[in-house]
């Protein structure tokens, strides 16, 4: 499988701070599923934040799609932004529109015709289980329901890539197993999945997923070439 995205000894600095993120190499195929894994502050977030370029590197190197993405030109930015899709942590929905034009967002942004928004728009709130509540403004969603539409509007676009950051942090378990499963039948479909998450437990839910473990900054499996469980290792309880 071909490598679709590559970090070599990325680094990240804010401001004057020591290095929130030092010499972080690896390798993500097309098509795989990675958990990306490390207590509150290990560098998750930050880490993912340069994956889908919403921030530069202080140094190193880190290649998309085969391409260098730290010295892609401003213009082409969008072009790319647009193959990756995101989760972000808090959601990030607009509270004045309703879920069916927050997921109807991306596509509009596009300039899709607007007689071609509401089909993949109404499929998308199916695939999500959430046709009921197409008119609903994100305030009066539950966090779960919030968590859904954040992924229809993420996937709208069918990005080669989906980044999610704590994407169960705020449901319950039986909705966590649900957006595995969305995820899980997105990868199965090719796209390559990233989620950042620090609950361990979900790991074992999706057996054919790599892993990823940070640690203050640092990648302890640089390949992320790992399955879960590692050899010898059970998750912690
Ligand atoms: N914009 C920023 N400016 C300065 N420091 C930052 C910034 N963003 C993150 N940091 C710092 O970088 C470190 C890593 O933060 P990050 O959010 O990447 O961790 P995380 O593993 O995602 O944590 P969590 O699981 O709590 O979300 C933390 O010490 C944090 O305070």
């Amino acid at each position: 499988m071909a490598n679709i995205v590559q970090f070599e000894n990325v680094g990240l600095r804010y401001g004057t701070n020591p290095e929130t993120l030092s010499d972080v190499s690896f390798t993500l195929q097309a098509g795989s599923f990675y958990f990306l894994t490390g207590t509150s502050g290990a560098g998750k977030t930050s880490l993912l934040k340069l994956l889908y370029l919403s921030q530069r590197p202080s140094r190193g190197v880190i290649r998309l799609f085969g391409e260098d993405a730290v010295t892609l030109p401003r213009s082409r930015l969008p072009g790319f932004r647009r193959r990756i899709g995101v989760v972000f942590q808090d959601f990030r929905l607009v509270p004045h529109l309703s879920a069916y034009d927050n997921i109807a967002l991306p596509l509009r942004v596009a300039g899709m015709p607007e007689d071609e928004v509401d089909e993949p728009v109404r499929e998308m709130l199916a695939w999500v289980g959430l046709n009921e509540r197409a008119g609903a403004r994100p305030p009066t969603l539950s966090g779960g329901e919030q968590q859904r539409i954040a992924i229809a509007r993420a996937v709208i676009t069918r990005p080669e890539i989906l980044v999610a950051d704590e994407p169960t942090g705020n449901v319950d378990p039986d909705m966590a197993e649900r957006l595995l499963h969305l995820f899980a039948s997105l990868n199965s479909l090719g796209t390559t999945v990233v989620v950042a998450t620090h609950d361990l437990h979900l790991l074992s839910r999706i057996p054919a997923a790599r892993m990823m473990r940070i640690d203050r900054g640092r990648l302890l499996d640089p390949t992320g070439a790992l399955r879960f469980p590692p050899p010898g290792e059970t998750p912690a309880p």
